[in-house]
């Protein structure tokens, strides 16, 4: 496993070392964003010779899961996106956001690459539930996506983004009436149809108009993730039965709905890809469509013991068992994201209880931060002045008033105190997108960094925004 490597002099030292390489390398080609590019680990590295700060004698920051281009600048402090997080810190308030634009457009061009090497059949369309937001849909609309939301809100906010809303594929287990016929004005290419039900409100709606549609399917297998974010057994609000396929066919036939394939999304978070494989063979076998959607899920790491396939090897797999003459299609969100973002927080409170636990308290937690809460979600942290130095073994925990607002369990920091800025990596996806205002805390601002220039593309909500649609 690479490392972003960290210069220092000696464990706890400081000074202004020189650092031969780092930063990113935004046009130099199509950079695997897991461990198989040698690119990116070159990229990423800052090394001198046995000159490192050793976390658990492991190195220091590990690179798969950090934005690429990260690195610990000359100051010791982490950097992101070119921008040192201090800095960023500073000038934003926190707790903050904060991206590297180049690891998301990386991603995209690795994803394209790992198609287009092996086919010339493909659609690559951005989840954009993992992180809606209008800078993120112009920037996935220039690398040259395609687009897929599960509400009216996303689809407002993918066309706000510039989005051809002949590329977006409108998702959603339950969309209504209003959501299918805004969706129809706004002439969006494909509707992924849900239900016999969203059947009948697409007769009243657009009968005989030809719209384009496909039909969700429930393979009828489970996937390894958490069952929370498990969407392709038979027992699920998704989808139509493999028995249903069929009728349903025929029912887009009746209303006058063009049918181009069929959609499968088999849940989140996923490692194994020998269920992609599964998910191909069985679509394959409902007939013969132009378009087969394998979803989306690949999952990511969020600590440093996780290790994700690559792009190339989920590519593969989505291939592997679907006819030749089909196009393919995947709906990747997390992985085009999550790894591109931080949440940078300031510490506050640090309570130490003896023979017990230490908690360090941060300005956010659960109403930035869900996955935690939601599915046991771990992850790591860092210090932004002093990261890869253990010395303390804490539980991040956040300002809300409730025990099971935990960030971090179990992190060794270098003795964090008050007013220390806290980095969690790996926050890109689903951290803004499920972000709340539990406790009436204003939501943090999205900071796109990149080749050192830090731009606000959501700002801070304020206590004035709480109040805005009191009547
Ligand atoms: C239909 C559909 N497509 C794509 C995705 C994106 O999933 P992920 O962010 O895991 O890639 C989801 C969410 O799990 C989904 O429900
Ligand atoms: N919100 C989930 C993923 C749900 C995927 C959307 N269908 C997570 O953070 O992991």
């Amino acid at each position: 496993m690479r490392m972003i490597l960290i210069i220092a002099a000696g464990r706890h030292a400081r000074g202004p070392w020189a650092v031969r390489h780092g930063g990113v390398r935004p046009q130099s080609g199509i950079i695997a964003p897991q461990s198989e590019s040698k690119a990116m680990g070159e990229s990423l590295q800052t090394t001198r010779g046995s000159d490192r700060a050793q976390r658990d004698g492991d190195g220091g920051l590990p690179e798969h899961v950090w934005p690429l281009g990260t690195r610990v600048n000359e100051a010791g402090r982490i950097e992101v996106g070119g921008c040192d997080l201090v800095e960023v810190a500073r000038e934003f308030g926190t707790p903050a956001y904060v991206y590297a634009e180049d690891d998301m457009r990386a991603r995209a061009r690795s994803y394209l690459a790992a198609f287009a090497a092996r086919t010339e059949h493909f659609e690559v369309i951005y989840a954009s539930k993992a992180f809606p937001c209008t800078a993120a849909y112009a920037l996935f609309r220039e690398e040259g996506l395609s687009c897929d939301v599960a509400s009216g809100g996303e689809l407002f906010l993918a066309l706000r983004g510039g989005f051809d809303p002949a590329r977006i594929y409108m998702h959603g287990n339950n969309k209504t009436e209003a959501e299918l016929a805004y969706a129809l004005e706004s002439q969006v290419g494909t509707i992924v149809v849900d239900s016999f039900d969203e059947l009948d409100r697409l007769e009243r709606l657009a009968a005989g108009s030809g719209q384009r549609v496909m039909l969700r399917v429930t393979p009828g297998f489970t996937a390894e993730t958490h069952r929370a974010i498990q969407t392709g057994q038979i027992d699920s609000k998704f989808g139509f039965g493999l028995s249903e396929v069929e009728r349903a066919a025929e029912r887009c036939r009746q209303i006058g709905l063009e049918l181009r394939g069929l959609h499968a999304h088999i849940g989140s978070q996923i490692f194994d890809l020998a269920a992609y494989e599964r998910l191909a063979e069985v679509l394959a076998g409902l007939g013969d469509w132009p378009l087969l959607n394998l979803g989306g899920g690949l999952g990511i790491a969020y600590t440093r013991d996780q290790k994700p396939p690559s792009y190339d090897q989920y590519v593969d797999a989505l291939l592997r068992r679907a006819p030749d003459a089909v196009t393919v299609l995947c709906e990747p969100g997390r992985s085009l994201v999550g790894n591109a973002g931080v949440t940078v927080y300031t510490v506050g409170t640090v309570k130490r209880i003896p023979g017990v636990r230490t908690y360090v308290a941060v300005d956010g937690g659960m109403s930035d931060n869900l996955r935690p809460m939601l599915y046991g979600a771990r992850y790591e942290a860092e210090l932004a002045d002093r990261p890869g130095r253990s010395g303390e073994l804490v539980t991040v925990a956040g300002m809300h008033c409730e025990s099971g607002d935990i960030i971090v369990r179990d992190v060794s920091l270098d003795r964090p105190r008050p007013g220390d800025l806290l980095v969690v990596p790996a926050t890109g996806a689903y951290g803004h997108a499920m972000a709340n205002n539990y406790n009436a805390v204003p939501r943090p601002p999205v900071i796109f960094c990149k080749d050192g220039d830090a731009r606000i593309v959501v700002r801070r909500e304020t206590y004035e925004d709480l109040a805005l649609r009191d009547v």
